[in-house]
């Protein structure tokens, strides 16, 4: 990576506590010895994010990419670990509470998977857009509310003559140009998606997915791309980082990941991406179940499923290494070659 780190995670963890419910409590009332469980949905990741750089986070379903992406945009505070923004610790802006905090606050802005769910049914799309503009006095003087929200409509692709409509009279693909719109108009530098397309038709996803790019372009936009599909990041990250039960296992430009992939999750992962180069590989879905993150199996994580498991697998958490240019894995096998 060539350009100056915006974003560094440095050792993040997050942990949840899952509280214990009316029927446990009463059962440890009767004599049972029920604990409350820690989900480590993040576990000691590092990484960082280049200003302008578009890196995509993959893995399976409940492997910790929102939470992620929730510290990172200022949703959840970490549990233990330092996310750095612009060289400055994110922890110390927020608490200082000034015109820093309210720049990284406006400055990383999330993009959901459901815009209806995250979009106030009751507000039309003019107030949707304009309302994070008025309050933080970001429209210029001289000009109108309106104007502003019709600009930033129009960079999304919307007709700016639909804007007091509601979010329920708009399509799937347009209610999530209304979420990016409010995203945009706080005039942010580091989106994060979280399965910003998932929801969305494949041939919608595509024109969200090129609307995306088009904005990096025009914006100097920096992404964190969350998604469960490599084949939604292929065409869209410089690098990628593999998400496994809390823990990045490698990192990897592109073209290099999708090459040569280092991880055998990673390689499992790439198995199951149908191919457009006509030869359509049989799917192949990764053996076994994955794991609870309430008990995740000792050493590396994903040694139940991993067809080279060795001994020394089962106990030893794998350290992250340099296995070429620009990547990293985590890996026992890498030791062995
Ligand atoms: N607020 C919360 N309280 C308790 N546990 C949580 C909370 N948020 C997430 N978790 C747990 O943390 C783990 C990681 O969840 P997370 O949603 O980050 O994963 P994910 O990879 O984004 O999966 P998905 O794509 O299914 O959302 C899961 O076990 C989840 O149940």
């Amino acid at each position: 990576m060539t350009a100056a780190p915006l974003l560094r995670l440095e050792d993040v963890s997050k942990r949840f506590v899952k509280h214990l419910d009316f029927a446990e409590k009463i059962a440890n009332r009767l004599g049972a010895h029920i604990r409350e469980q820690v989900v480590h949905a993040v576990d000691h990741v590092s990484f960082d994010v280049g200003q302008g750089e578009v890196v995509g986070l993959v893995g399976e379903s409940g492997c910790g990419k929102s939470t992620l992406g929730r510290v990172v945009a200022g949703i959840h505070p970490q549990s233990d670990g330092h996310v750095y923004y612009r060289d400055r610790d994110v922890a110390a802006v927020r608490a200082g509470e000034g015109a820093e905090a309210k720049r990284y606050a406006l400055g990383v802005q999330m993009i959901f998977q459901d815009p209806f769910a995250s979009l106030n049914p009751r507000l039309r799309v003019r107030d949707i857009v304009g309302e994070a503009p008025r309050v933080h006095g970001l429209v210029d003087e001289g000009s109108s509310l309106d104007d502003y929200v019709d600009d930033v409509m129009r960079r999304v692709g919307l007709d700016p003559a639909f804007k007091r409509r509601y979010p329920h009279q708009f399509s799937g693909g347009q209610r999530q140009r209304i979420g990016i719109a409010r995203a945009l108009a706080v005039k942010p530098e580091f989106l994060v998606c979280d399965e910003a397309v998932a929801a969305l038709d494949v041939s919608i996803q595509a024109q969200v997915l090129n609307l995306f790019m088009d904005l990096r372009a025009d914006l100097d936009l920096t992404y964190l791309f969350i998604s469960h599909d490599l084949s939604v990041v292929e065409h869209l990250s410089d690098r990628v980082v593999i998400m496994y039960l809390g823990r990045v296992v490698e990192i990897a430009p592109t073209p290099d990941l999708f090459a040569a992939p280092n991880h055998p999750y990673t390689q499992a992962l790439l198995e199951q991406v149908p191919r457009i180069d006509g030869r359509k590989k049989a799917f192949t879905p990764i053996k076994g179940e994955i794991p609870s993150p309430l008990d995740p199996p000792p050493g590396c994580h994903f040694h139940p499923r991993c067809p080279h498991a060795m001994d020394r697998c089962r106990v030893e958490r794998p350290a992250s290494k340099p296995v070429g240019a620009g990547r990293l894995s985590a890996c026992h096998l890498n030791d062995t070659a």
